[in-house]
């Protein structure tokens, strides 16, 4: 649905020239929902603005919904959605109207049919009368929406859909986004700077990071490329020897000498595990670094009861995509947004 390649854009401003995007290269399967994550100025809104054909490439090409950006522009507008960044009142006209309007100039046949339809499905039934001013941040964003849909585009771009509203709008709008792919095969191109949004929402996140994309991947896969599954275990018994009059248990990690007789016999039993890739101890709790976390903790829990290794407590942490961007770029999304 997307295939671009190089795609660059340079501004000249009176300070000098921003890189703002450097040679983006990226493919869209259709029915796919693709998220754009990076920090503010990180080149989201950029790329998305070439992509939609409302800002000339520097350098690059791409094919989007079966058009070339550069010689046919007015095709890919055919079969384009773009629904911008929020704010801004709009018109002062009823929304009914401003929905008519737009599949007039995109020349839709069944206008009102298409109307209800959209308004029935994003929950804006009951509300036509009614000018943009007077709807809430939600019904506001789910009117851009509607009006990027109208004239049933295969592919549309979304331009940070969830910012300034509160927790319920958000959680409310990704479940139309879902349904808007799954009932009508939609594919969805979207930017955020979200983290949870991308991971609740996207099936595929590419990173950006100052003009360039620093990762790609699966959720779960760039979580799990990057550090593994983490694995807690609490030990009813972590003292030195494993007697009951024993005190301090120490901090060790790595197999440190005086380790202690419950955490030692435990890293023994997990030594020979393939998925484990390291076992930090500190005082009773051993912390354990796997591959494929929901694979391995049977086997965890399999070596250490035929090691007579007894536990308190045993949970699994996945990592978030934050410790994904900072691992890859060595700042936090929220610092490199700040
Ligand atoms: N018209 C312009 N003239 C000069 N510089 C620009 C222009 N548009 C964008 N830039 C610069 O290009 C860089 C990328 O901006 P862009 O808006 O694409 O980032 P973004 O990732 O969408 O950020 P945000 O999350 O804040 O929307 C920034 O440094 C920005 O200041």
């Amino acid at each position: 649905m997307i295939e671009a390649s190089g795609l660059a854009r340079t501004f000249t401003t009176r300070r000098g020239t921003v890189e703002a995007v450097r040679g983006v290269d990226l493919s869209v399967a259709p029915g796919e929902i693709v998220g754009f994550l990076g920090p503010n100025g990180a080149g989201k809104t950029t790329t998305l603005r070439m992509l939609t054909t409302l800002l000339a490439p520097t350098a690059g090409t791409a094919t989007v919904a079966g058009h070339d950006l550069r010689t046919d522009a007015v095709g890919v507008r055919r079969r384009i959605g773009y629904v911008a960044q929020g704010g801004g009142a709009g018109p002062a006209v009823p929304i009914g109207e401003e929905l008519d309007l737009q599949a007039r100039l995109y020349g839709v046949g069944d206008r009102a049919e298409r109307i209800a339809k959209l308004c029935a499905r994003l929950e804006l039934e009951g509300l036509l009368d009614r000018p943009a001013q007077a709807l809430s941040g939600g019904q506001r964003r789910r009117l851009d929406i509607a009006l990027g849909l109208v004239h049933r585009p295969p592919l549309v771009f979304l331009d940070e859909p969830t910012t300034g509203l509160d927790p319920h709008s958000r959680g409310n709008l990704w479940e139309h986004i879902r349904r808007m792919r799954d009932e009508d095969g939609t594919t969805v191109f979207l930017t955020t700077h979200y983290l949870d949004e991308a991971d609740a929402l996207c099936d595929r996140i590419l990173i950006i990071d100052h003009g360039r994309i620093v990762a790609e991947g699966t959720p779960d896969e760039l979580k799990r490329r990057v550090s593994g599954d983490v694995v807690i275990l609490e030990l009813a018994d972590a003292r030195p020897g494993g007697g009951p009059d024993a005190d301090t248990a120490g901090e060790t990690g790595g197999g440190a000498a005086g380790e202690t007789g419950g955490a030692a016999r435990a890293r023994a039993a997990l030594a020979g595990l393939p998925q484990v890739r390291e076992a930090v101890v500190t005082g009773s709790s051993v912390r354990l670094t796997v591959d494929q976390g929901d694979r391995a903790l049977p086997q965890v829990v399999r070596a250490l009861d035929a090691a007579g290794v007894e536990m308190t407590a045993l949970r699994m942490a996945r990592p978030t995509l934050d410790d994904v961007f900072l691992t890859i770029t060595g700042r936090s999304l929220r610092e490199a947004a700040a």
